[in-house]
Formats: structure tokens, sequence, C-alpha cells
């Protein structure tokens, strides 16, 4: 579809299958300046390579989020919208209406959202119980015993009072007896031959009982609304009394991917090359919490696309591909012919400079993701994240930082997201971290934000998280 590729963090030809990852690899034609100061348009080779957003004139999208293609900056270019910007767009959009919500027993809540907060319905525990198996024993021992028998048991009702001077074993999870003022673990005590027993250490008050209410009351806000429902959450609800949980509705999400160059299986052949993002984008949309409702391949149907979008009633639409100017890319052309209003047009952002979001006139939302794998990867993150965060009302967990360990390049004026992995307390970028490639962000534990210029070694950069638990070793060439 497009003919330009600029590979800005792309490995160097020859830097091969290192076991450690290295620093991140110098862009073309740049050394390892990292000048903060914008380079003016025309005097940096790679802004030239990378010029996208805004050379096409005459838009006529309706478009609030973006400076309309054309206008601010010279010869008609712009770079985009600001990255932070832009993703505090995508969350705005995906607040836009009403989260719908479900109630199901607690086996089909796992891994949604709770809509409402998680409260205890009992006191946990709901009655004074043994920690341990033993002897509850009532004042100071030695201690006679109260009952022959065996004892008092977990699931059992009501015992009797324990006088001073008396113990009875007890199970682990058994009622405490009314009277009794510890128990003592049984490797800690003995009977002797008249069948008294004694403890082997000093017997603290309350020891190996836990009190009731001592995790909660009833009523005590557990979890609040908007945390993801864990194997962990379930057991809580439980243990807390719970027989269903609300939870907010996931949205729906269906998944266009355009390229007639694309093949489903095999070898790559005649230059045509297999479609990467069909088998990525849909799971990596469920890793996020969205129900994907289908994957459909469009090749560059220009009125197949239109209609698909048109007939959607998906929350958002996400396709892939033919988001630039080449002559079979048809996102912009079919937003205008929709009606969609163009939200976000172009992010100032490498690899991905070309992301978009529009609003659909049915209220759902499009995502166009960049046919590029790691660009269409950094459009997910950018755009689709946050939007698809607050449609399934999961709360923002707070940004975090980590001291990066090698250098990093820059673009000159646009952040990057560049493919790392935790090392101790840093992280270590990755090499392969080209717009084409995922051979980095298939071995990473998230993208370092990159702010224009680059950063340095011990330099704190924002870390993006990937939706699933990192890896604990593997290949990160
Ligand atoms: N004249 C310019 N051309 C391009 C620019 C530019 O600034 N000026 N930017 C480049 C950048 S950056 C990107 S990213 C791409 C975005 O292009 P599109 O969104 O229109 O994507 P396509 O042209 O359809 O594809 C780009 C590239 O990705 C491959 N691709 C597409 N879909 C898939 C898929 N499902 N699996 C694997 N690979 C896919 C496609 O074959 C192309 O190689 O535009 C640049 N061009
Ligand atoms: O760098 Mo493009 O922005 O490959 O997405």
């Amino acid at each position: 579809m497009t003919a330009q590729d600029h590979d800005l963090g792309a490995a160097a030809p020859g830097q091969g299958a290192t076991e450690e990852p290295a620093a991140d690899p110098v862009p073309h034609g740049r050394s390892a300046d990292r000048t903060r100061t914008p380079v003016a348009d025309g005097d940096d080779g790679v802004e030239d390579a990378l010029a996208l957003v805004g050379t096409r004139p005459g838009s006529s999208h309706r478009n609030h989020g973006a400076p309309a293609p054309g206008q601010g900056t010279p010869a008609g270019r712009h770079h985009g919208m600001p990255w932070e910007e832009a993703r505090a767009l995508a969350s705005r959009a995906g607040r836009a209406g009403v989260l719908r919500t479900r109630r199901d027993p607690l086996p089909a809540s796992l891994g949604r959202v709770l809509a409402t907060p998680l409260i205890a319905l009992v006191d946990l525990p709901s009655f004074d119980t043994s920690a341990m198996d033993g002897w509850a024993v009532a004042g100071p021992g030695p201690w006679t015993v109260a009952s022959a028998g065996s004892g008092i048991l977990a699931g059992h009702g009501g015992a009797e009072t324990l006088v001073d001077g008396t113990a009875v074993r007890i199970a682990t999870g058994a009622r405490i007896p009314p009277g009794a003022t510890a128990v003592i673990r049984s490797e800690r005590a003995r009977a002797d031959r008249t069948g008294r027993v004694h403890a082997l250490g000093r017997v603290m008050h309350g020891q190996d009982i836990r009190p009731r209410g001592q995790e909660c009351r009833s009523g005590d806000q557990l979890l609040p609304a908007g945390t993801l429902v864990t194997p962990a959450a379930l057991g809580l609800a439980a243990a807390a009394g719970c027989d269903e949980l609300l939870t907010v509705v996931r949205p729906k999400v269906e998944v266009l991917v355009l390229g007639d160059e694309l093949l489903t299986e095999g070898l790559p052949h005649d230059g045509l090359i297999r479609d990467a993002l069909g088998p990525m984008i849909g799971p990596w949309l469920r890793a996020l919490g969205a129900e994907v409702t289908g994957t459909r391949r469009f090749g560059d149907d220009a009125d197949a696309l239109r209609r698909a979008v048109t007939e959607s009633d998906a929350d958002l639409v996400i396709t892939t591909g033919g988001t630039a100017a080449g002559p079979v890319d048809h996102v912009h052309p079919m937003l205008d012919k929709v009606g969609a209003e163009l939200l976000v047009d172009g992010v100032a952002v490498r690899p991905g400079h070309p992301m978009l979001m529009a609003g659909l006139a049915g209220g759902g939302h499009l995502v166009g993701l960049p046919g590029n794998p790691l660009a269409a990867v950094s459009g997910l993150l950018t755009l689709a994240e946050p939007l698809l965060r607050q449609r399934s009302g999961q709360a923002t967990p707070a940004p975090y930082r980590a001291s990066l360990r090698d250098e990093v390049h820059g673009h000159p004026q646009d952040t990057r997201l560049v493919p790392v992995v935790h090392r101790g307390d840093q992280v270590v970028p990755l090499h392969y971290s080209g717009p084409a490639m995922l051979r980095g962000i298939a071995a990473a534990h998230g993208l370092a934000v990159v702010p224009p210029g680059g950063g340095r070694p011990g330099d704190e950069l924002e870390i993006l998280d990937l939706p699933w638990p990192p890896s604990s070793e593997g290949c990160f060439t």
C-alpha cells in the first residue's frame, strides 16, 4: 500500500541474536546526539522521511481533536497531536455514555470489572475461630479436660462455656467456646498421666484465636468499583457471603484488517506477506477487557470497508492498515463518507504516528491502527487501551516510571514507544523496535515512553505495561 519504510529505531543490519538486550540502535542518519531542540521541517531527514500527517489537502472531516490538515505548521504539515493529549482524549471518548452492567453468579464474573464496590455481607471471620489444632483453654493452667470425646470440630454449632481451669480439644477453624482465653497448639501442650493439660511455654491471652471481624466487618468495602474480578476476588466475594456480582458489560469491539497483500497461512511469496495483525489484535483487545465480536479481512476494498463500518454495532471498530496517504489507503476517505467525526488525526509518536480515532454516527468509535505491526501496537496502547479502559469501567492505574539502563535514542520532536524488559529495578530497551518489527515487543515486558530527544542511562521513563504478566526470561534479542 505505501512504499516508504523508515524503521526509526530498527536494529542495524547484522545486529543479531545477542543474548543480552543492548542499547537501542541508532536511527537512520543520526548520531547519538540527543538534542531536544526541535529540528526545523526540511532540515531533518528523519522528519522528512516520517512526515505523513497533514499531507492530505482538502479533507472535509469534521476535525475537533487535531489541527485541521494543512493548518498550523509550515508547508501544511503538523506533527500530530501530542502523545499525552491523544491518550487523554481517547480516555475521555471512552467515558462518554453510560456503562452497561450485568449481574452474574460468581464464576461467570471472572475477568470482568466490578461495577459497584464489593461489600462484605458478614463479619470475617464470622465467629471467634481457632487458628490451630490443639486445646482451647480458660484461665491459667494446668487445665483439666472439660469433656471427653473428640472436642470441638470445624463446622459445628455452639459449644458449651469453658470454665476457668478447663481445656477442650479444638480443631483449626472450629468456633472458640465462650469463656476460652487462648488456644494452645497441640505440639506446645502435653497431657499428664492424670489427664491434665500443661502448656510447654508461656500462654498469651488470645493466642491462636482469630477474633470475629478481624478481616472485615459486615458492610465494609472490600474492593472498589473498577477492580478486575480475579480468582482471588472471586474467593474473597464468596468468603464474604456474596453469590453474585454486578460487573460492567465488556465493550464490543470489531476488528477489520485491511490489505490486499496479506496471507492468512503458509509462507510469504510473490510480494505477499503473512497477516501479523489478525492473530494479534483480537487477543490483545480481549486482554484489555473487550469482547471481540470478530476479526474480518477486507483486502483493499473501500466499499466493503465502508459497509462494514456503517453496519457495525460495536462500541469500537478497529481498522488496521490504510491510514496513510497511499493509493489504496481507504480509511480517511471512508471516514469522510460515513460522516465520522475525526477526533485524532495523527499523533506525535513513533512508531504509529498516522494512527487516528473517530466518533461514528451510531455513537461508537473507530480507532485506525497503522499497518506496520509495531506501529499498530503503538496505536493500540495510545488510543484503544485508554478508551477501552473507560468503556469497561476499569480503574486507571497510576503511571509509573523506571530507570533506564541503556541509552535510547529519541525522535527530534515526537515521543517514542520502545519495547523494554525489566532487569532488577531498571528497564532495558530491546533491539528490533522498528515499526515493521514484532520481535522486540513479543519479548518485552512493556513499552518505555521516550521523550523527544531520547533517554540516557539513569533517566526515569514512564512505562506502559503489557496486559499480561511478564514471562520470566526468554530470548530478548
Ligand atoms: N509517503 C509516506 N508514506 C508513509 C508514511 C509517510 O509518512 N509518508 N508513513 C509510514 C508509516 S510511519 C506507516 S506506519 C505506514 C502506515 O500506513 P498504513 O496505515 O496506510 O498501512 P499500510 O500502508 O496498509 O501498511 C503499512 C505496512 O504494514 C504492512 N501491513 C499492513 N497490514 C499488515 C498486517 N495485517 N500484517 C502485517 N503487515 C501489515 C504493509 O504490508 C506495509 O508494509 O505508512 C508509511 N508510509
Ligand atoms: O513509524 Mo510508522 O509511524 O511505522 O507507524
